[in-house]
């Protein structure tokens, strides 16, 4: 029997809110199970400390199958992780965080893209190239969360992204990936290429 999937997405979060990327409920993380439904965050959670019970079962069009405790509500921004399962078939874990140094970072964009440096680190996510040009790209922050998800499928099925990532101004990063392994590896890196972007224009 395989164990379940929220074990991991606990762990995750108790490390991304201990390195301060999840402070005061925010952001939120889901994975997808092989009906194509996918558990998620519930609403206002305190990411610290989760519990499996601390999430909602969402179906692929959007409505709750599973809630093992009836006052949870799903995560604010289940519109967002439902578009990007919905665009990327392959994609099993997607995760959503708010850090400081994203949000430095993300001013740093022009015509919605933030190019990113050419670190070897860049490699993780799965670009091998020498030089890599490289951008992120980043989207504004919408007080109604399906105007952002509507403009994230809209801009990545007339040009899907280069990276398994997306920034939301002012708000903080999006990755997916094909397992809660590779999607935290992916947010790892993206938060390192944001610091070292914050610290670059503190010395240069
Ligand atoms: C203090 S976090 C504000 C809402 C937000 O951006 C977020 O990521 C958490 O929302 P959720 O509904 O998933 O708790
Ligand atoms: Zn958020």
């Amino acid at each position: 029997m395989t164990s379940d999937p929220r074990s991991a997405v606990i762990a995750a979060a108790r490390q991304f809110y201990q390195l301060g990327w999840m402070v005061g409920t925010a952001g939120n993380l889901s994975v997808r199970l092989e009906d194509s439904s996918f558990w998620i965050t519930a609403s206002g959670k305190q990411k610290g400390d989760l519990r499996d019970r601390d999430f909602v079962r969402i179906n692929p069009n959007g409505t709750v199958i599973e809630s093992p405790n009836p006052n949870n509500r799903p995560s604010a921004e289940t519109s967002i992780h439902q578009t990007i399962y919905d665009l990327f078939p392959d994609v099993c874990a997607c995760y959503h965080v708010h850090s400081v140094e994203a949000n430095i970072a993300a001013n740093f964009s022009r015509d919605g893209y933030l190019p990113l440096p050419p670190l070897e680190m860049i490699k993780g996510l799965g670009i091998w190239q020498e030089n890599p040009e490289v951008k992120i790209p980043v989207f504004e922050n919408h007080l109604a969360v399906r105007d952002i998800a509507t403009e994230v499928r809209d801009r990545f099925q007339a040009a899907p992204p280069d990276i398994p990532a997306l920034l939301i101004r002012n708000h903080g990063v999006t990755v997916w990936g094909s397992s809660p392994t590779v999607a935290q590896n992916y947010l790892e890196i993206a938060e390192y290429l944001f610091r070292y972007l914050v610290v670059a224009r503190q010395i240069t």
